[in-house]
């Protein structure tokens, strides 16, 4: 069976116009990517090496995939179920649940990756003057 390119990249562009779905309509999506931008940026600046930029890019991945099927969750609920229910409710909350355990991971490998690049033997001996 051929394959149909055309047809590829328009869902290369429908799955693009969802990645702006989210960030319109997620609060915590526009986080992600303010926090994206600068995790960026510091690595750039800081000039950190191949492993780091693997394990930084890894986990920003893992909280953008968590989050953009939260947000279809999220829809797909209020689309069967505009009124409250329970059920509704917990559905939503384990979606969102994912989120965060993602976004735990990312903030950890965040930490452990730039404590590497700090001074702290220097910030330690200027502690020790004052
Ligand atoms: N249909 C529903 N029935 C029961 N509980 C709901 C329902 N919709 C939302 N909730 C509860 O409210 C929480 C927040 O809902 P939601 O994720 O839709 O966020 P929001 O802040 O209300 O809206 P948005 O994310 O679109 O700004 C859910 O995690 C869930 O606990």
């Amino acid at each position: 069976m051929p394959i149909n390119v055309p047809k590829f990249f328009r869902s290369v562009r429908y799955a693009l116009h969802g990645l702006k779905v989210m960030v319109y309509s997620e609060n915590n999506a526009r986080i992600h990517l303010v926090s994206t931008v600068l995790v960026i940026l510091l690595g750039i600046f800081l000039q950190i090496d191949f492993r780091d930029w693997f394990n930084l890019l890894l986990a920003i991945t893992l909280v953008w995939v968590t989050e953009a099927i939260n947000t279809a969750i999220e829809k797909m609920v209020d689309m069967v179920s505009p009124e409250y229910r329970k059920i509704a409710g917990e559905i939503k909350d384990l979606a969102a649940g994912a989120v965060l355990v993602a976004a735990i991971f990312a903030l950890v490998i965040g930490i452990m990756v730039f404590q590497a690049y700090l001074p702290w033997e220097e910030w330690l001996e200027e502690g020790f003057k004052l």
